[in-house]
């Protein structure tokens, strides 16, 4: 079923909504202002709540529409549909008030916080890649002639993929050095392509060869989950105001995914960290959800002692990565713990860290949820620096700490997945009431 229909307002996932005779409609590839031609999924005859549908025709276009410059992740109806991009049909400037708006809808509805509005700020070089050449990691999936695909939505078609525009520079050069659009796979085998972005070197003008040697042997090429080229563990180096720190990192482990997602977020986590800690260093800190330990680092190094930080990660070898980079960084001592955050936090931890002064988290897309926020309040930390990649949790979790007895006192947003209605946003939480119980130990 098509039909004509005038959009409202952005809502989560990439989507805008509409109605059609009183129902809500959430439509993909559309912007609020808009009146277009919209054909529904089915099936749409159901007595749904809400119907889900993608644009096919724009009759009236907002200002912030472009030409997609991936075509191929645009809409179904201009011979798009492999995902991975769903805001590529709105101007770059465009998709920041997109995701502001968004965070500021989120927070206010589910958060319960009248926030100003929250700017979302760009990482500096993605103005002149246009958000194209981000991408550290790409993963696709070989069709049944072997070649590197992605699922056209919708349909069972896979599409021959023979380029990846956002991918990074780097990424791309290692592409094309392996044959890897030209190569044939197992079909239905996961393709998965890591490349640290190199140092030293402009990984925008510099050309293929150049990039290729910048790379060395730190890549990973792994088709269904063994290592076909390259090294099986990555090395990272991520810049920020103390110096240069290095990880070791799984070819198949997590790692933030834009080139320089890693010094932004680090840099501005321990900027917030200077500035609730002032000239007294933290004394305690949690840092859960910590992966291979790219907060841990820093953090360490910041801490009074280091003996008194806890690192809690539930993926076996990141913990075990975090571990190893901790060591390697001469922060044995930190406690690097593996498990499940709410189990771990559950147990009797050393009296040292069971009081932390500060918390930092960083939890997946589902967010740190009621169990886990409530063992943090109760840890009694005088501030908590969540680090949200979805801002629909992160309002979940921040009427549950409000309630707790925190309150939401910064907040700033970053684009580190131009393209796409992902944004990471990272909030501060200061602990409302003074702790009589902590007076003696401070
Ligand atoms: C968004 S990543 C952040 C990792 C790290 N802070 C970084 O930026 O590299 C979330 C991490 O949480 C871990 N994780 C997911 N659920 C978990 C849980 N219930 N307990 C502990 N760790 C979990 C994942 O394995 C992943 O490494």
């Amino acid at each position: 079923m098509q039909t004509t229909v005038r959009i409202e307002r952005y809502a989560d996932q990439g989507r805008c909504v509409g109605h059609i005779d009183g129902r809500v409609v959430f439509v993909r590839f559309a912007l609020p202002g808009e009146l277009v031609q919209v054909k529904l999924d089915e099936p749409y005859d159901r007595e749904d709540r809400f119907w889900t549908g993608e644009v096919v025709a724009v009759e009236e276009a907002s200002d912030d529409r472009v030409q997609p410059t991936w075509p191929l992740a645009g809409p179904l109806a201009q011979g798009g549909g492999v995902g991975g991009a769903d805001l590529v049909h709105v101007s770059l400037e465009g998709q920041l008030r997109w995701k502001s708006a968004l965070i500021k809808e989120q927070m206010r509805r589910m958060g319960h916080q009248d926030l100003a509005d929250v700017p979302v700020e760009r990482v500096e070089s993605d103005l002149a890649l246009g958000g194209l050449n981000w991408r550290t990691r790409i993963e696709l999936i070989a069709d049944e002639q072997g070649r590197p695909s992605m699922r056209r939505r919708g349909t069972h078609e896979r599409v021959a993929i023979k380029d990846m525009p956002l991918a990074s520079k780097a990424l791309l050069a290692v592409a094309a050095e392996l044959g890897l659009w030209q190569s044939s796979y197992e079909p239905g085998a996961q393709l998965r392509l890591a490349v640290p972005e190199p140092w030293g070197i402009d990984t925008a003008s510099a050309d293929q060869e150049a990039l290729v040697k910048a790379v060395g042997d730190d890549y990973a090429f792994t088709v269904g989950g063994q290592l076909r080229a390259g090294s099986a563990v990555l090395r990272e180096q991520v810049g920020m105001a103390d110096g240069i720190h290095d990880y070791q990192v799984g070819s198949q482990g997590f790692w933030q995914v834009h080139r320089q997602a890693p010094e932004v977020l680090g840099s501005h986590l321990m900027e917030l960290v200077d500035r609730v800690c002032g000239a007294s260093k933290p004394r305690s800190i949690w840092d859960l959800y910590s992966g291979a330990g790219l907060f841990t680092l820093p953090l360490a190094a910041q801490a009074q002692d280091s003996s008194k930080v806890l690192s809690i990660e539930g993926n076996k070898i990141a913990a075990k990565q975090a571990h190893a980079n901790l060591q390697a960084a001469g922060f044995g001592d930190v406690v690097a713990r593996g498990g499940d955050v709410a189990r771990v936090l559950s147990t009797n931890l050393p009296k040292r860290l069971s009081h932390p002064e500060l918390i930092v988290l960083d939890p997946p897309r589902a967010g740190a949820k009621a169990k886990v926020c409530r063992l943090m309040a109760e840890s009694k930390a005088r501030n908590i620096i969540y680090i949200a990649c979805d801002p629909t949790s992160l309002a979940r979790d921040t009427a549950i700490l409000t309630e707790l007895g925190y309150g939401l006192t910064d907040i700033r947003a970053f684009d580190i997945y131009p393209m796409t209605h992902h944004v990471e946003t990272v909030a501060l939480f200061t602990r409302k009431l003074p702790d009589r119980s902590q007076a003696g130990r401070r």
